[in-house]
């Protein structure tokens, strides 16, 4: 394999395996891109919500993206859990220096509620990290926040959508509304045009991860060399399956099932 892919994530960690980074490494390789990691913040937290965090001093972030990038390839990266202004400041002046696409996950709040990055810090993400993406990810709380707008419906999603890319200056907005209707519908507005991807809702409680699991498949398409649009829709079918075989472990809201795939094939 001369010709691997290799894909970064710079993120907090899930000690119970199911976000952060531990989800975006189990995503970058079932989708067969090889896995580098960043650490920002230890985080102990499991299905029930986040118990401790620990932010890794910046020094020690600085030197874990420098031990990467003077060795390694980076074909594509995301970034994850950012928690505070100065963190952000130090990861952006690394990662500026990357030539490759930037996919990020305005994480804000785990799924369970609790607060992962400082409210200081939102908008720090908003007016110089956002800038710098290929594609942003938000959900609609997050898309809200960006925008300052209410979202409600389908149409709402394309106006933030639309406004993220040019009034923010993102590459791409992906404004995900799997907590707005029936269906799972998110809506891409890549500069030039709409698209609108859409799967069946599935009634289950085990969501822990969703959002981490789906942009780190587009990273990984992305580090392939897959264009937008179809990184996005063959990540939409992984987070999909990987949410119909989510996992019934833990007490509170389970993992989403990283093999899904291969769960998916082996029944064909
Ligand atoms: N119950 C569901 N059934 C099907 N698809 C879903 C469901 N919940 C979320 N999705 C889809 O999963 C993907 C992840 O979106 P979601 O909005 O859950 O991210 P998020 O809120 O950032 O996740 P997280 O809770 O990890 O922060 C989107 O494509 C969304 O449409
Ligand atoms: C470290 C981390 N990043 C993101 C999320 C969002 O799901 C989480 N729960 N934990």
């Amino acid at each position: 394999m001369n010709n691997v892919s290799c894909a970064l994530t710079i993120a907090g960690t899930d000690p119970s395996g199911g976000a952060g980074i531990h989800a975006d490494l189990k995503t970058f390789q079932e989708l067969k891109s090889y896995g580098m990691s960043v650490i920002t913040s230890v985080v102990a937290q499991n299905t029930t919500g986040v118990q401790e965090i620990l932010h890794l001093p910046n020094e020690m972030i600085v030197s874990q993206l420098d031990s990467v990038l003077s060795d390694l390839p980076v074909h594509a990266f995301k970034t994850g859990m950012i928690a505070n202004t100065e963190m952000m400041e130090v990861i952006l002046e690394k990662i500026t220096t990357i030539n490759a696409p930037y996919v990020m996950d305005p994480v804000m709040v785990a799924t369970s509620g609790d607060a992962l990055i400082h409210v200081d810090a939102r908008s720090y993400l908003r007016e110089h990290l956002l800038p710098l993406t290929t594609i942003v990810t938000p959900n609609i709380q997050e898309a809200e926040f960006i925008t300052g707008n209410t979202i409600e419906s389908l149409s709402d999603m394309q106006d933030a959508a639309n406004q993220i890319v040019y009034k923010h200056g993102a590459g791409a907005a992906l404004v995900k509304g799997g907590h707005l209707r029936e269906e799972a519908v998110d809506i891409l507005y890549d500069g030039n045009k709409i698209h609108t991807f859409t799967s069946e809702r599935i009634h289950t409680k085990n969501t822990h991860g969703t959002g981490c699991t789906y942009s780190a498949a587009i990273t990984a398409y992305l580090s392939q060399g897959i264009p937008l649009p179809k990184a996005v829709d063959k990540a939409k079918r992984y987070v999909t399956a990987a949410i119909k075989h989510a996992l019934p472990l833990g007490k509170g809201n389970g993992p989403t099932n990283h093999f899904a795939p291969r769960m998916d094939e082996a029944r064909q």
